[in-house]
C-alpha cells in the first residue's frame, strides 16, 4: 500500500512506562477508510497503543504518523487541531451523567467550535438520528439501557465528523443483540463519514463480521495479522486460540508467578 493511502502509519514503535517495556517494535499501516481491530490478551499494550496514536503518550523509539504527520513532533496547537479530528469512545462510553442525551452529544461542538446554538442543535439531532436515538434527546443517561448509552457515546464521538475514530473495547458489558447493533453502527458510521476506525476489542466474532483487517498483539509485539478471511483460515496457534477461545495456547491464562509448589512449600516451611 502506498503512503498516500494510509491514515495511520506506525513504524518501529517502542514504548516503556519508566523502565518497563510495553510495546516492542510495532509496525502497522492503516489505510484510509478502513475499520481495523486490535486484539490481544489483557495487559499486552493495546490501550497504550491508542494513547500513542492520540498523542497522549510519546514513543520511546519509533514513530506514529497520522495523516502524514509525526504525532510526537507536533506542537501544542497542531496536536490540538489533530485531536479535534479524532473521535474517541472509551470503555463503557462514559457519558456525563448530569447532562441530557442532547447535551452530551452537543458537548464537543460547544467546546471545540464557535457554531451558533441553532446549528449545534441541527448537527446534534443529525448525529442522534444516525444512531437511531433522535427521539431520546431529552433523556438523562440514567434512564438509558447499556446499548442506548453506548449509542449516545458513539453519536458524541462522531459529533465533529472525525477523520479517525478510536474505540477502546466498545462491546464490553453489552448483551448479544446490542453488541451486534453497535458493531454494525461502527461500520456504517465509518463508511458514511469516510473515516478510519481503530478498535481495541476482545470480541473476535464481532470483529470478523465488521472489520477489514485484524492485528493480534502479544507481549508488546504484533504476532499475527490479516483480513477476516485470512484469520478464519489461519493455522497460526495464536490466532486459533483467539478464534476458538481456548484457555491453553500461546496466550498464557496465568499471570506470571513463581511455581505453585515452591510457593506453597515455602509458606509451609515458615
Ligand atoms: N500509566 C501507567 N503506568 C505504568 N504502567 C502502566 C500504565 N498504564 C498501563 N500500564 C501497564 O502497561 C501494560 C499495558 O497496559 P495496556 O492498558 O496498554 O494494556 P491492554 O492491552 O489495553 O490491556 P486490557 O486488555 O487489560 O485493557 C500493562 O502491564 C499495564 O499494567
Amino acid at each position: 500500500m502506498s503512503d498516500s493511502g494510509s491514515l495511520v502509519k506506525i513504524s518501529g514503535l517502542n514504548f516503556s512506562y519508566d523502565e518497563r517495556p510495553v510495546l516492542r517494535g510495532i509496525d502497522m499501516d492503516i489505510p484510509l477508510g478502513k475499520v481495523i481491530a486490535i486484539m490481544g490478551g489483557s495487559g499486552c499494550g493495546k490501550t497504550t497503543l491508542l494513547r500513542l496514536i492520540g498523542g497522549q503518550l510519546k514513543p520511546t523509539h519509533g514513530e506514529v504518523q497520522v495523516a502524514g504527520h509525526a504525532v510526537d513532533r507536533m506542537g501544542h496547537d497542531e496536536l490540538y487541531a489533530l485531536r479535534r479530528r479524532m473521535g474517541m469512545l472509551f470503555q463503557f462510553g462514559a457519558l456525563f451523567t448530569d447532562m441530557s442525551v442532547f447535551d452530551n452529544v452537543a458537548y464537543p461542538l460547544r467546546e471545540h467550535t464557535s457554531l451558533s446554538e441553532e446549528l449545534i442543535r441541527d448537527i446534534t439531532l443529525m448525529k442522534l438520528s444516525a444512531v437511531g436515538l433522535r427521539g431520546a434527546e431529552a433523556l438523562m443517561p440514567g434512564a438509558l439501557s447499556g446499548g442506548m448509552a453506548r449509542r449516545v457515546a458513539l453519536a458524541r464521538a462522531i459529533a465533529l465528523d472525525p477523520l479517525l475514530i478510536m474505540y477502546d473495547e466498545p462491546f464490553t458489558g453489552l448483551d448479544p443483540i446490542s453488541l451486534g447493533v453497535i458493531g454494525q453502527l461502527i461500520r456504517r458510521l465509518n463508511d458514511a463519514l469516510g473515516a478510519t476506525s481503530i478498535m481495541v476489542t476482545h470480541d473476535i466474532h464481532e470483529s470478523l463480521a465488521i472489520v477489514d483487517y485484524i492485528y493480534f498483539m502479544s507481549g508488546g509485539r504484533v504476532v499475527a495479522q490479516g483480513t477476516p478471511d485470512e484469520i478464519r483460515a489461519s493455522k497460526d496457534p495464536f490466532v486459533h486460540q483467539f478464534v476458538y477461545a481456548e484457555a491453553d495456547g500461546p496466550v498464557p491464562f496465568h499471570y506470571p508467578a513463581p511455581p505453585f509448589g515452591k510457593e506453597l512449600l515455602g509458606k509451609g516451611a515458615v
